[in-house]
């Protein structure tokens, strides 16, 4: 069994200077075409369920799927995490359900929607790492707000994100505040804002600088460069995958993602772990499109789930590779949690924040 904690999986993928893909899951057929990605690859795992997966999916179905997968990849390193954790109680009780890892994105408040001050987000910060550190278990804060640097909105797309306009500042994170941030939260990885949004809307055009400020990553890692950075709204949205769905009746409108060259600029600048929900999405139902137009008749589910699984599989692939995650899972032991919660009371596992943090503040 390889139940992996994201601290202990970054810490790798810091050493040997690759990123780790965080895909999102709901149902068997996402956690099969993940596994099997990695599988093919030797990949390192992070599955990571929203709120509204939980829900979606129940606890219960979640937590028994991934002990399924577990069972069948044993020598995959397979990191459970919460994404987007809103409140204390979302992050506790997705660790009595076998996560190893939480987000507490105290970037918003609890209901997801409005934006938090910064001491609100410092301060339920500490609290949810306090609390997952006792037992060993891995926490993401972040600080900004996620939402677009072309039109200054936040992002709905998924019933997630803050509601109305919010300040050209808000949505790029500060460098200062960020290395304060991970001095007083202690969390094992920081969540950034600079211009990425959740869903396939994320940009009218390519993005140039302006709109995708990868510098603002760069200047990040300058002050905290072991801290672990993390992508969120990191699909590419693919054009190959819009023309299929919008070849078979969708009607996709012409959109662009982060390119992968930018992700991988980040990955040399700190970033971690990148989050993709989106491309997975846009993977399997731009093919229940492709089947449903192609073959009228069909009306076996399978039909549709194992073509869109494959689909997904290739998707996973290619991003492991990208990001140089490929060939990493057998060089990694997994250190069981109890180990983790040990490190840390001894301080061994405390934010290294050093003299260039300082000599910039
Ligand atoms: O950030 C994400 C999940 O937390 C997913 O982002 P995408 O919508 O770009 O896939
Ligand atoms: O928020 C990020 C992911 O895309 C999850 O979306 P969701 O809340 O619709 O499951
Ligand atoms: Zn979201
Ligand atoms: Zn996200």
């Amino acid at each position: 069994m390889a139940r992996i904690t994201l601290r202990q999986l970054l810490d790798h993928a810091a050493e040997h200077g690759y990123g780790v893909p965080a895909f999102n899951i709901n149902n068997m057929e996402q956690g099969l075409a993940i596994m099997e990605a990695a599988a093919a690859v030797d990949a390192p795992v992070i599955i990571q369920a929203s709120r509204g997966a939980r829900s979606y999916a129940n606890d219960i179905m979640l937590s028994k799927m991934i002990e399924a997968l577990e069972e069948m990849y044993p020598e995959i390193p397979l990191c459970l995490h919460q994404d987007h954790g809103n409140e204390e109680s979302t992050c506790a009780t997705a660790i009595k359900h076998g996560f190893t890892s939480v987000m507490m994105d105290g970037s918003l408040k609890a209901d997801a929607k409005t934006a938090a001050d910064y001491d609100y987000n410092v301060d339920i910060t500490r609290r949810v790492v306090e609390m997952a550190h006792w037992i060993g278990a891995s926490v993401e804060g972040e600080l900004g707000v996620l939402g677009s640097l072309e039109h200054g909105g936040g992002e709905q797309e998924d019933g997630h994100g803050v509601e109305g306009k919010v300040s050209h500042d808000q949505l790029l994170t500060d460098p200062d505040q960020a290395v304060d941030f991970v001095r007083s939260t202690k969390v094992d990885a920081l969540a950034i804002a600079m211009g990425t949004s959740h869903g396939a809307y994320k940009f009218s055009r390519k993005p140039d600088g302006d709109i995708l400020a990868m510098k603002v990553v760069e200047e990040i890692h300058r002050r905290l460069p072991n801290t672990h950075l993390v992508m969120h709204g990191s699909s590419s949205v693919p054009q190959q995958l819009q023309d299929v769905f919008n070849q078979f009746g969708g009607e996709m409108p012409q959109t662009w993602g982060v390119p992968v060259e930018e992700i991988v600029r980040g990955i040399r600048h700190g970033v971690r772990k990148v989050n993709i929900d989106t491309d997975c999405r846009l993977a399997m139902t731009a093919t229940f499109r492709k089947v449903a137009s192609q073959i009228k008749g069909e009306f076996d589910p399978r039909k549709f789930l194992k073509p869109a699984l494959d689909a997904m599989r290739e998707l996973c692939r290619e991003r492991f590779e990208q990001f140089g995650a490929a060939g990493n899972a057998a060089g990694i032991k997994v250190i069981p949690l109890a180990e983790m919660a040990k490190r840390y009371r001894s301080g061994s596992l405390d934010p290294r924040i050093g003299d260039m943090a300082t000599a910039a503040e």
